[in-house]
């Protein structure tokens, strides 16, 4: 690959990744401590990475946990059309509805619930 192609990957890697602070930052996206889950216990497997269901901070409610393999260029572009493609669609009762997201390490988390 060359250098060129390199940084333009990397220059949209952060395009994306500012996307999500700054939805974040104005609570259009709600973040969520990685602390405060507990109980993990793997449900799935997609294309992207593992789902999880975890409780929050003690409530007896169980959420699931959508993790990633890694937050490459491509991953991160995904995660993003996903946010997106939730918000026009989560008026409708029969869609899981996207909590908001969390982070772990490297992997970036959705929260969804289950
Ligand atoms: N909200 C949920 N409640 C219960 N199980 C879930 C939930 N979301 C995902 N899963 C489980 O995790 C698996 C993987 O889900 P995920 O959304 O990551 O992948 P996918 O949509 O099947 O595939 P891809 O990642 O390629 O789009 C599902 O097949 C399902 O078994």
């Amino acid at each position: 690959m060359s250098d060129n192609i390199k940084m333009h990957d990397t220059e949209n890697k952060n395009e994306w990744i500012n996307w999500i602070e700054e939805a974040v930052d104005k609570e259009h996206i709600k973040y969520y401590e990685y602390k405060e889950f507990s109980n993990f216990q793997e449900i799935g497997t997609g294309g992207f990475g593992k789902v999880y269901s975890a409780n929050w901070k003690n409530l007896g409610k169980c959420f699931a946990l959508k993790s990633f393999f890694s937050l490459d260029n491509v991953t991160v572009k995904e995660i993003v059309c996903e946010l997106k493609i939730q918000r026009e669609v989560d008026y409708h009762d029969n869609i899981i509805r996207c909590h908001g997201i969390t982070k772990f390490e490297s992997a970036g988390i959705i929260m969804i619930p289950n």
